[in-house]
């Protein structure tokens, strides 16, 4: 065991991806005890052994103040702040599993960026509605957040949201060391929304990259993209300065620009000519993107919000557009000229 201050806030984090691991990391090096499940045995072991996640951090040296484990019950004991991050869709069978060994009246803290198919809820209504607890308990972590990156403590900020801000802010205290720093809001919509959205204008604009398209198409996908993103989490009740800062644009410009991107990479492959199915079979990652399309057009279309680029997105996925026919100039509704 480490030497750990005696007021070291005790964490738990589920879910050993890129995400839950390097969420760990930061915890850690801020000062936190932090124990994360991992659902492999072997991959926990090797996170308390060896300090290190070689399948999803390779090259990463993990901090003695964090350990793995592979019973829930161990690692939610005495937790005084829990983070998910889990693949979406899985989330709400992994809540179940939890619901009666979570700690009373601890922060609960949604790292993940998808809706869930079939409901098209936010992850934090899901955590919500399967735990049965008060919003005011529920965080929600966004930004331009790219796991690597931050695992090579690069300097990264992010946004805390909950519905009540001294959660929001408890979470960020904990959250924030010398190379991460947690800003707070109370967006919770906006903030959860951004991070959902940006993922789908980042498999476009890997789709035009992918096609051999070079800036100019994919600075109009993002611009454009961002008008759609925020008319959505607008309609929504998200607030449309969410929508220009780190949850939105920020995470937009990080994702869009970035081969470390899951969701960037998908779309490159799509627009290299590869199937929906060959590019779920190469990935080896969570692209949320990808489940995600689907949910949203369906939100999307109860509101009347237009989104044209994601529909185009939604057709490559599906086959009935050719990668090729991708672009920005199409998202309108009408061949007259439209304002901006
Ligand atoms: N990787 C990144 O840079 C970032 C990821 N995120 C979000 O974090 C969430 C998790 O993503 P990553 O860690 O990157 O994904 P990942 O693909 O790296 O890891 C997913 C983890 O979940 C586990 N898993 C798979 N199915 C499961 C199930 N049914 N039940 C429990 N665990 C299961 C896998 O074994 C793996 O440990 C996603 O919503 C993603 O959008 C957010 C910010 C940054
Ligand atoms: O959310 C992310 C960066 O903020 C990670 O993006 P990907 O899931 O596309 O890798």
């Amino acid at each position: 065991m480490p030497n750990l201050d005696a007021d070291a806030p005790r964490v738990a984090v589920l879910g050993a991806g890129s995400w839950g691991t390097t969420f760990a990391k930061i915890l850690a090096d801020g000062g936190a005890d932090v124990v994360m499940w991992a659902r492999r045995r072997e991959v926990a072991q090797e996170i308390t052994e060896t300090h290190r996640n070689s399948g999803y951090l390779p090259g990463i040296n993990l901090p003695g103040n964090l350990r793995g484990h592979d019973s829930l019950e161990h690692v939610l004991a005495g937790a005084e702040q829990v983070y998910l991050s889990v693949p979406s869709q899985s989330l709400r069978a992994n809540l179940a599993s939890i619901r009666d060994i979570v700690p009373a009246d601890v922060p609960v803290v949604s790292l993940m960026k998808g809706v869930e198919k079939g409901s098209g809820l936010r992850m934090s209504e899901v955590i919500r509605d399967e735990l049965r607890i008060d919003e005011e308990r529920i965080a929600v972590v966004s930004g331009p957040n790219l796991a690597l990156e931050i695992a090579k403590r690069q300097p990264t900020a992010a946004v805390v949201s909950s519905a009540h801000r001294d959660t929001a802010v408890a979470v960020a205290q904990v959250a924030s060391n010398e190379y991460f720093r947690c800003f707070v809001n109370t967006d919770v919509v906006g903030t959860e929304f951004g991070g959902v959205l940006k993922n789908l204008i980042a498999v476009a604009v890997g789709i035009a990259d992918g096609v051999g398209y070079g800036e100019n198409t994919k600075a109009s996908i993002i611009t454009r993209g961002l008008v759609e993103i925020t008319d959505f989490a607008v309609a929504f009740g998200g607030r449309s300065e969410t929508m220009t800062g780190l949850a939105g644009l920020g995470d937009l410009i990080a994702t869009c620009e970035s081969p470390l991107s899951r969701n960037n990479t998908a779309g490159r492959l799509l627009g290299q000519g590869y199937a929906f199915a060959q590019v779920i079979a190469q990935m080896n990652q969570t692209a949320e993107g990808l489940s995600s399309v689907g949910p949203i057009l369906e939100l999307a279309s109860t509101k009347g919000v237009s989104m044209p680029i994601v529909a185009q997105v939604a057709r490559v996925l599906e086959g009935t557009l050719d990668p090729r026919e991708l672009a920005p100039h199409l998202a309108t509704d009408s061949d007259e000229p439209q304002g901006e």
